[in-house]
This record gives structure tokens, sequence and C-alpha cells, in this order.
């Protein structure tokens, strides 16, 4: 496995933030997985492509697990099913399953995930989502020292949420995902389209991490915004985006506590407006 000390996270975290941690693991197998993970006293904190953190302090004196770079590996098991583990790069997993003419994965061309966080979030876009991808995880689980499998039945998965959200301790580890055969052409094009849809309405051009805000129930987040004239409301280097404002992004060089003030800022003013607690989506570390 890969070990370093006073390791900076910055191109481990989508908002391109500046954190240096006391150590920073990256596991290559099962076996480097129970020894980051047997020992429940030992806390470490979980990454995957770190697409979906604030990270709130420019150090901390804590060991960081990444999924992300290792621990990678995809393989087509029979025609049309693929197994692949937690650190897969979504978008190599889409291109993965283009290259075998498979169909499902054309979505994920364009939403930043690893697999992990994929499973833990239940990832999607547009009506899509990985639950109906998946045939099962498997997952360890550092209170018995166990390797287990789950199958997606009993994941519970709802609206960005499931049993590994509730069982924070759980590690994914792989996934067996059915997909269907398809036609290339038709493929590609389906990734070429989300991809340029998703642009189209995106903040893509600077350092963001998706959406900050849960959807609440019967409404948007970015027309509450919008309407309070928040759009391009700046707190140091961070700014609820022009172009969406459901996301903030880091137009100069922020840091985490920019993002958390920006975010109670905005949450207050929606409050106070609308009479809606917004939930903030992004795990703030
Ligand atoms: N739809 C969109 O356009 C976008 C969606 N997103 C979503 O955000 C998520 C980003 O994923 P990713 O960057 O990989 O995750 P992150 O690195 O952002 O990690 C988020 C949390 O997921 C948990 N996690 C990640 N990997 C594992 C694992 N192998 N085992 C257990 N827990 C894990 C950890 O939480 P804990 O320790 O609490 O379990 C971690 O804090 C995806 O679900 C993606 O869909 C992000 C940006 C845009
Ligand atoms: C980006 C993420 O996922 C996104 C996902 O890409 C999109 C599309 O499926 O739907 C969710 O966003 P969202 O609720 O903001 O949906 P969008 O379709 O972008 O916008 C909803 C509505 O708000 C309006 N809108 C959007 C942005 C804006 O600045 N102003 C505005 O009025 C849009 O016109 C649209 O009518 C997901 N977010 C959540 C928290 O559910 C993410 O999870 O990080």
């Amino acid at each position: 496995m890969k070990a370093f000390s006073n390791f900076n996270l910055r191109e481990y975290n989508s908002y391109r933030l500046s954190a240096v941690c006391r150590n920073a693991y990256f596991p290559e197998c099962d076996e480097d997985i129970r020894t980051l993970f047997s020992d429940p006293n030992a806390k470490k904190i979980v990454l995957g492509g770190g697409y979906n953190i604030i990270l709130s302090q420019d150090y901390y004196d804590a060991d960081f697990v990444v999924f992300s770079g290792t621990y990678n590996n995809i393989s087509l098991v029979g025609e049309d099913k693929v197994l692949c583990q937690a650190g897969v790069d979504m978008k190599e997993l889409s291109e993965f399953a283009l290259a075998n003419e498979l169909t499902g994965l054309e979505i994920y061309y364009d939403i930043p995930s690893s697999l992990g966080g994929a499973v833990v979030m239940n990832a999607g876009a547009g009506g899509e989502d990985i639950k109906a991808l998946l045939i099962e995880v498997y997952y360890y689980d550092p209170n018995t020292d166990t390797f287990n499998t789950i199958s997606v039945s009993d994941i519970n998965f709802e609206y960005r949420n499931s049993f590994f959200q509730k069982n924070p301790e759980m590690i994914v580890c792989r996934a067996l995902l059915q997909l269907k055969t398809g036609n290339a052409d038709e493929i590609k094009a389906k990734m070429d389209k989300t991809k340029e849809a998703r642009w189209a309405k995106q903040p893509r051009e600077f350092p963001n991490a998706g959406s900050v805000f849960k959807r609440p129930p019967g409404r948007f987040v970015g027309p509450m915004i919008d309407e309070l004239g928040l759009k391009g409301f700046a707190v140091g280097g961070a700014k609820v985006s022009e172009k969406h404002s459901g996301f903030i992004i880091n137009y100069a060089d922020a840091k985490g506590s920019d993002i958390l003030s920006l975010i109670s800022s905005v949450k207050a003013k929606v409050q106070d407006a609308f009479g809606v607690d917004l939930e903030v989506e992004q795990r703030v570390i």
C-alpha cells in the first residue's frame, strides 16, 4: 500500500482546497483494508474521489484513507456483468462499458465519483441511479473483522441515502453490476449528450463539488437562491455559482472555512425567506 506523511489533499478533493493530513493511505488490496480498519479505535477518515467533500481545516491531525488511483480493478464477468473495486473512477468505468459494448453506465461518464462513493450515495442524475445496476456489494465490517456480501435489496437505497450512509464504519470494497449488451455508437452518443447537457448547466470551469444542498421535498434549491439574488454572492474565495446557484465554486483560492461561511449565510437567508431548512449534501470533514 502507498502511504505518505504530511500529505496535502489538494489533488484529492474537487474543490481543490489545500489541507494537509498527518498520514494518507492508498490501499491496493483487501488485506490493506483489513490492516487499515480492523482496529475500530484507530479512527480513519475515508475518501473516495473527493468529489463530494468540504475539507474545512487547513491541517488534520488524523489519518485519511483514499480510494482513488489505486484499488481500481475492473473486470468483465460473463458477457454483461462488471466487477469493480471501490477506487474505480466512474468515468473510466463508463469507458470500459463502452469498449465492451455494454449499456447502462453512460451517465457516469460525467458524474464525478469513485465506485465506492457512488454506492454510498446512490449516485445518479436525471432519474437514473446506481441502484438500478447493482447486483451486490462486497464490503468490510470492522466490528466483526469480516468481508461480507450484501445484495442490492438489502442496501435500502433512498434518495441520496443507503445502508452504507447509515453505517459509515462499513467499507465498500467491490460491486457487481448488471449491464446490457448495446450498440457502441448509441452508447457513445448518450455519453456525449449527457456530458454536453451537464456542462451547459453546471459551472465545470471552476473547482466545485456538485450540489451543495439536497433537494428539499417538493422544491428545487436553485430557484430559491436565485429569487434572493444570491447568484455570485461570495465569501473569501468561495462564491455561489452564477451558472447554477445550487453549486458553490472555488474561484479565488478559497479556504474550507470560506465555503462553510457561505453555506451558513445562504441557509439562513433561505430559512428566513422561505421557511425551508436546507440540508447540506456535501460531507463536511
Ligand atoms: N450528480 C452529480 O453531478 C455529482 C454527484 N456527486 C456525488 O458525490 C459522490 C462522490 O463520490 P466520491 O468522490 O467517490 O466520494 P467522496 O470522496 O466525496 O466521499 C464522500 C464520502 O463517501 C464515503 N465513502 C467514499 N468511498 C467509500 C468507500 N469505499 N467505503 C465507504 N465509504 C466510502 C465516505 O463517507 P463515510 O466515511 O461517512 O462513509 C466519504 O466521506 C458520488 O455519489 C457522486 O454521485 C458529486 C459531484 C457531482
Ligand atoms: C450535481 C449533483 O446532482 C444533481 C443532478 O446533476 C441534477 C440533474 O439530475 O439534479 C439535482 O440537482 P438540482 O436539484 O439542482 O437539479 P437541476 O435540474 O440542476 O435544477 C433544478 C431546477 O432548478 C432550476 N435552476 C437551476 C439552477 C439555477 O441557478 N437556477 C434555477 O432556477 C433549473 O432550471 C431546474 O428547473 C442533483 N442534485 C441533488 C442534490 O439532487 C450532485 O448531486 O452533486
